[in-house]
């Protein structure tokens, strides 16, 4: 498969201001792609647009909160049967705002302990998986 048919999207680990080694996750709206599944808060990047700018646009949209982008966690390509896609994945901490769910019905801070309480999307396991080994 050629990289221009890849869905490009930005995903960000959101860390807990307060609680170190505490990240959020956001359950999907039933009616969208992987509904009811939990995922890290983005969204499709724009033309023109750089993965960073990407998720620190989705996650005003999302939760109206600023963000500044640590570091870049891990960028890997998943092929579901219906889109395959590549997921930036990025580190980032609020800077400015209380979230907000302009999109979401829940969301869930949670430990790497916890994680496999919550059905995850597919695609995010391998970010499970390496957030794992960095812990
Ligand atoms: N946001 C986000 N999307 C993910 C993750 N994992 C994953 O497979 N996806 C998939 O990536 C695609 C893009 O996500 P999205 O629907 O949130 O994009 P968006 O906010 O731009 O949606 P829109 O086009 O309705 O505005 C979806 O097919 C979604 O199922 C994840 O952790 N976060």
């Amino acid at each position: 498969m050629k990289t221009e048919q890849l869905l490009q999207v930005a995903a960000g680990v959101i860390l807990h201001p307060m609680h170190p080694g505490k990240f959020l996750l956001s359950k999907r709206p039933m009616d969208r792609h992987l509904g009811g599944l939990w995922e890290f808060a983005g969204g499709k990047i724009e033309a023109d647009e750089t993965p960073e700018r990407a998720i620190i646009r989705e996650l005003k949209e999302e939760f109206d909160v600023e963000v500044t982008v640590n570091k870049k966690v891990t960028h890997h390509i998943y092929h579901y049967p219906e889109v395959s896609l590549e997921l930036h994945t990025f580190e980032v901490v609020i800077t400015s705002g209380d979230i907000k769910l302009l999109e979401h019905d829940e969301i869930s801070w949670v430990t790497i302990d916890d994680v496999d309480k919550y059905p995850i999307a597919p695609s995010n396991k391998m970010i499970i998986d390496y957030l794992r080994i960095k812990h």
